[in-house]
């Protein structure tokens, strides 16, 4: 099972995933995508879902027309692992990054 980031870790990843903020009260991390259309955000959706299903590791997420918010922590864990940080990086190649 992953092991939960350590805190110089956590800090790093969060520097260097821009867009991606802690979530307040959980050892988790979001962002908010807005795409030109509901089409765009459900391509991105069906794009992250494969690639999450790859790797076995899946998001909290939510979409309202062309807003997809994505919250990634491991739950088997109870908090942020690497798992969060290879897939928070995934989702934004997949979102055009
Ligand atoms: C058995 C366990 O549910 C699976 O290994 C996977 C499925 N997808 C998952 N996704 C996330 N975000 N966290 C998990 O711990 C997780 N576990």
């Amino acid at each position: 099972m992953a092991e939960l980031l350590d805190r110089n870790t956590r800090a790093e990843a969060l520097d260097t995933l821009k867009g991606w903020s802690p979530v307040e009260g959980r050892d988790a991390i979001t962002r908010t995508f807005e795409f030109k259309n509901f089409v765009e955000a459900f391509g991105f959706m069906t794009k992250v879902a494969l690639r999450a299903e790859k790797m076995n590791h899946h998001p909290e997420w939510s979409n309202v027309y062309r807003t997809v918010v994505v919250t990634l922590s491991t739950h088997d864990a109870g908090g942020l692992t690497e798992l969060d940080v290879k897939l928070a990086r995934a989702i934004d190649r997949l979102a055009g990054e």
